[in-house]
């Protein structure tokens, strides 16, 4: 039986002003995938998620989530079925809303509480930021928590409706050691015992799990390459991706990359003493 597709893009392009942010972008990602995309700063992969996600407009080509096209009626209703973590994205939105509140609004796919929330909503917000450590930030506006704790809380919000989709990029950043391994023990268990469909960015190799068997890279907007991660995690492709000798090692449970790196802003800075 084959897969439905819950994410179709096609030849899609997203321009601001002259410049493509993304431009020609082909990708499909079947029921219960698991990619990981990677790639350098500015390369697109916000850009690309959030236009996913429903958060974000596209200039040309075709997008289907969940068979769908977005029109401003079914916006809402496929966001909600969307997890998304992205703090360069939210930390515009974000300021003075309380952690509860930016929690629930996940349950809606909105940005803030536009709808009724129920008493069963609330106990699974409060149970989830409890988990994440923060049963005493509940109350706290966004702006005064630590960039773990807002990671924490948008890490909640995308989990709080059971989505069918998540959608995290670089949701390990800021997190300190014990909350970075326990969203990986997380994603891992939603990947073992669940079919949720897991899109994952990161600049960190160490958070490339084994379970991320596919894997997508951008380079200056466009696709480089994608397929099967054990194909495209070698030296070769990495080296020619990066453009910059690296070694590729797979480790236990995750891959890593190794390369020699020389900066010369010390001794540009010894020079001009
Ligand atoms: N609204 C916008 N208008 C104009 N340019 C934008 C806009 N949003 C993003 N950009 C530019 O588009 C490029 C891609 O940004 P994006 O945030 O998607 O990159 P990224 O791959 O997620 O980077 P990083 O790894 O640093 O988070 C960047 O050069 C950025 O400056």
């Amino acid at each position: 039986m084959t897969r439905d597709t819950v994410v179709k893009v096609k030849d899609l392009s997203c321009i601001s002003g002259k410049r493509y942010l993304l431009k020609d972008i082909n990708w499909e990602v079947k029921k219960g995938d698991r990619w990981v995309v990677f790639g350098m700063n500015g390369c697109g992969k916000t850009t690309l998620l959030s236009i996913i996600a429903g958060f974000k407009d596209y200039s040309k080509g075709e997008l289907e989530v969940l068979g769908e096209s977005y029109t401003p009626k079914n916006t809402l209703a496929i966001r909600k079925k969307i997890g998304w973590v992205s703090s360069s994205f939210f930390d515009k939105y974000y300021h003075q809303e309380i952690a509860l509140d930016i929690v629930l609004s996940g349950i809606f796919g909105s940005l803030g509480i536009d709808y009724l929330v129920t008493n069963r909503d609330i106990i699974r917000a409060k149970e989830l930021l409890s988990e994440l450590r923060l049963g005493d930030k509940i109350n706290s506006p966004f702006d005064l928590m630590s960039k773990g704790e807002q990671q924490n809380v948008l890490i909640a919000r995308a989990l709080v409706s059971n989505p069918e989709i998540l959608v995290l990029d670089e949701p390990g950043t800021g997190l300190d050691v014990f909350a970075r391994e326990y969203l990986l023990s997380t994603v891992k268990d939603l990947s073992v015992n669940t079919d949720t469909t897991i899109i994952y960015v990161t600049h960190y190799t160490e958070e490339i799990l084994d379970v991320f068997d596919q894997a997508l890279l951008l380079k200056y907007g466009q696709v480089y390459a994608k397929g099967l991660t054990q194909d495209i995690f070698n030296d070769k492709t990495i080296s020619s991706f990066l453009n910059y000798p690296v070694r590729v090692n797979q480790e236990r449970e995750h891959y890593s990359i190794s390369m020699e790196v020389k900066s010369k802003i010390s001794d540009m800075l010894v020079r001009s003493r």
